[in-house]
C-alpha cells in the first residue's frame, strides 16, 4: 500500500493514483501511546503527519465513489507489473541458456581443436619418426655398401697384386729363357760353322757325288719304264687272251665290290635282327656297330660329339612350362654326367602339343640315347608281349650311354589291372613292364607320354617322379607357332637361291600372323606344322610359285574347318 502513503512516487506519476494530499498539521499522529514524547527516546524523532495524511486520505477515500474502482486499477497495474517482471526474467533465463550454450559449443570448438593438434602432432611426430627410421636405414645400407666396396677393392688390389706378381715372374721366366736359348743358339751356330769350315772340301764333294747319283738313277729308270711299257703294250695287243683276261678280272673286281657292300648291309641288317633293336622299338637314336657307326661314320661322329644348346629349341611353349622342362632337362643332363638314378617323367595333356618332341630333345640334350615305343604296339603281341619287354629293357641295360624310353600312348598298355576287359596276356606284359621297373635306374629314364593318365594302374603312377602337362597353345604360342613353321617351310625354302622358285607376296606380315592365331584358337602345334606345310605345297603348285595372301587365308580356312569337323566327331564319340 505504499501508494496510500505516496512514499515511492512523485505527485504526478503516470498512471498512478493522484496522491491525496495530506493537510499540514491538525490530528494526533501519535496514536496515543507516549504523549508528552519524553519518555521513550525511539519515538522522540518521529513524524507523525505521513501518518495522519494516510489516514485522512484513507478516509477521504472511503469516502470516494471511486474507492473500489482505483483499488482495482492498482491491483491490475501490480499484475502488469508482475507479469513484465516474470518475462524480464523469462528474457534473462532464456538469454542465460543461450550464452550456456554458446560456452559449451565453445568449449567443444576449443576441444576439436586441441584433438586437432594433437592429431596433428602425433602425425608429425610419427612421420619424423619414419623419416629418421628410414634415414638411419639408408645409412646402415650406405655404410654396408661402402664396407662392401672397400673389401671389394681391396680384393681386387689383392687379385691385381698377385695377377701383377704372377705376369712379373712369367716376363722374367720368359726373359731368362729367352736369354738362355738365344746363347744356346749362339753356340750352336758357331760351333756349326766352325766344323762346316773344317769340313767345306768334304761337304761339296759329297753333294757333288750325291748329285750325279740321283741323275743317273732318274734316267736309268726313265728307259727301263718306257722299254717295259712298250715291250708290255705290243703284247698285251697282240695277245687276245691277255685281253679277255683282263676284263674278266676287272669285272670280277668290280662284281667284288658291288656284293662285298651289299653283303655287309645284308648281314649288318642280320645281325642287328637277331641282336639288335628290340621289335617293340620303333625308333632309336641308338647306333649299334654295323647299324651306325660303320653305315653313316659322319651322322654317328655328328651326333655323338654335338649337343643341341638349348634342349627346347624348336619347342613352343607356355614361358612358364618352358622354364619348367628347361629345368628337367638340365638335371637330367647333370643325372647323366653324374651317374646318378633317373627319374621317370610322365607327360600328359592334348595330342600334337610337343611332347614327343620334347622327349626326343631331352634325349639328345642330355647326351642319352633314346627308344620310341607305342603302347598301342604292345597289345596284338598277346602272349609275345611279356618276353617283347623284357627284351626292350634287356637291350636298355646295354646302353653305355643311358637310355631314354620314351613310351607314346602308353596307357593303352599301362592301365588299371583291375578293369575286366584287361587279358591275361596284357595282365601279365604289365607285370613284366612293373617288374622291369620297380626299382630306380641309372641305366635308363622312364618317359611316359599320354592323352588319359586318368586311366594308368596306380603303380605306375607310384613309378613316376615328375609329372608335366601339355596345353594346347594359347594366342601367344600360337602366334610363335606360325612365325616359327611359316619362317621353317615358306621362308627358309624361298631363301633357297638357284634351287626354289617360291616366293611370297609382300604383305603386312605381323597384322596377318596376329589374325590367322586368333582364327585358329583350339588347333594344336601339329595342325599349326602342317599349316605351315600346306602353305608351302600351294605355293609349289601354283604357275609362278608365289605364296599369296589370298592362298594363305584359303589354307588358314581349310585347317580350321578341319579342326571344327575333327572336334565334332570327338564329341560324338565321347
Ligand atoms: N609345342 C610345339 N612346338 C613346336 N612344334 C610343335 C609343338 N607341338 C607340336 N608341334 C609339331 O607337331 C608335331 C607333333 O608333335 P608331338 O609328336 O610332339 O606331339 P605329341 O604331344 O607327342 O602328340 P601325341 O600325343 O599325339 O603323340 C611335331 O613334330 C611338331 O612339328
Amino acid at each position: 500500500m505504499s501508494w496510500i502513503f505516496g512514499s515511492n512516487r512523485g505527485p504526478n506519476q503516470p498512471g498512478g493514483v493522484p496522491v491525496v494530499p495530506v493537510p499540514s498539521g491538525g490530528g494526533d499522529a501519535s496514536g496515543g501511546g507516549d504523549k508528552d514524547g519524553s519518555g521513550d527516546k525511539k519515538w522522540s524523532g518521529f513524524d507523525p503527519t505521513g501518518l495522519e495524511r494516510a489516514a485522512k486520505a484513507a478516509r477521504e477515500l472511503n469516502a470516494s465513489p471511486h474507492a473500489k474502482n482505483a483499488l482495482e486499477l492498482s491491483q491490475m497495474q501490480e499484475q502488469t507489473r508482475q507479469l513484465e517482471q516474470q518475462r524480464h526474467i523469462k528474457e534473462q533465463e532464456a538469454a542465460i541458456h543461450q550464452l550456456q550454450s554458446e560456452r559449451v559449443r565453445i568449449e567443444q570448438e576449443e576441444k576439436r581443436k586441441t584433438l586437432q593438434t594433437e592429431t596433428q602432432h602425433h602425425q608429425q611426430r610419427a612421420q619424423y619418426n619414419d623419416q629418421l627410421a628410414r634415414k638411419r636405414y639408408e645409412d646402415q645400407l650406405q655404410q654396408q655398401k661402402r664396407v662392401t666396396e672397400e673389401n671389394l677393392r681391396k680384393q681386387e688390389e689383392s687379385v691385381q697384386k698377385q695377377e701383377a706378381m704372377r705376369k712379373a715372374t712369367i716376363e722374367h721366366e720368359a726373359k731368362v729363357r729367352h736369354e738362355y736359348d738365344m746363347q744356346r743358339m749362339r753356340a750352336e751356330v758357331r760351333e756349326k760353322a766352325k766344323t762346316d769350315r773344317e769340313n767345306q772340301d768334304l761337304t761339296l764333294e759329297k753333294i757333288r757325288v750325291k748329285a750325279k747319283e740321283q741323275r743317273d738313277t732318274i734316267l736309268q729308270s726313265i728307259r727301263t719304264a718306257s722299254t717295259v711299257l712298250g715291250e708290255g703294250a705290243s703284247a698285251f695287243i697282240s695277245d687276245w687272251n691277255k685281253i679277255t683276261a683282263t676284263i674278266g678280272g676287272l669285272t670280277l673286281l668290280a662284281l667284288g665290290i658291288y656284293s662285298a657292300k651289299h653283303g655287309t648291309g645284308v648281314i649288318s641288317r642280320f645281325i642287328e635282327a637277331r641282336l639288335g633293336k628290340p621289335s617293340l622299338v620303333r625308333e632309336t637314336s641308338r647306333m649299334t656297330l654295323f647299324g651306325g657307326m660303320l653305315r653313316h661314320p659322319i651322322q654317328y661322329y655328328r651326333r655323338r660329339f654335338t649337343k643341341p644348346e638349348d634342349a627346347l629349341e624348336g619347342i613352343i611353349l607356355k614361358s612358364t612350362l618352358e622354364k619348367r622342362l628347361r629345368d628337367v632337362a638340365i638335371a637330367t643332363r647333370n643325372t647323366r654326367k653324374n651317374g646318378g638314378v633317373y627319374r621317370n617323367l610322365l607327360m600328359y595333356g592334348p595330342p600334337g602339343t610337343g611332347k614327343t618332341l620334347f622327349a626326343k630333345s631331352l634325349a639328345k640334350h642330355s647326351g642319352m640315347d633314346y627308344a620310341i615305343m607305342t603302347g598301342g604296339d604292345v597289345l596284338p603281341l598277346e602272349n609275345e608281349g611279356v618276353s617283347a619287354i623284357h627284351k626292350v629293357f634287356d637291350w636298355a641295360k646295354t646302353s653305355r650311354r643311358g637310355l631314354m624310353l620314351f613310351i607314346d600312348e602308353a596307357d593303352a598298355f599301362l592301365r588299371k589291372r583291375n578293369t575286366e576287359t584287361m587279358s591275361e596276356n596284357l595282365r601279365s606284359t604289365l607285370n613284366a613292364f612293373l617288374y622291369r621297373t620297380g626299382d630306380p635306374s641309372k641305366k635308363f629314364m622312364l618317359v611316359l607320354s599320354s592323352n588319359q593318365p586318368d586311366l594308368f594302374d596306380f603303380a605306375i603312377n607310384d613309378r613316376i617322379d615328375e609329372m608335366v602337362k601339355f596345353h594346347l597353345p594359347d594366342q601367344v604360342e600360337r602366334e610363335r607357332l606360325i612365325r616359327y613353321y611359316f619362317d621353317k617351310y615358306v621362308l627358309q625354302a624361298a631363301e633357297k637361291r638357284g634351287t626354289s622358285r617360291l616366293k611370297v607376296e609382300s604383305m603386312d606380315f605381323n597384322s596377318k600372323v596376329k589374325e590367322i592365331a586368333k582364327k585358329t584358337e583350339g588347333l594344336s602345334g601339329r595342325e599349326i606344322s602342317k599349316l605351315g606345310v600346306a602353305w608351302q605345297t600351294s605355293a609349289f603348285v601354283t604357275d609362278d610359285g608365289v605364296l599369296t595372301e589370298d592362298v594363305i587365308d584359303a589354307r588358314v580356312n581349310e585347317m580350321v574347318d578341319q579342326h571344327r569337323q575333327k572336334i565334332e566327331w570327338k564329341t560324338q564319340i565321347d
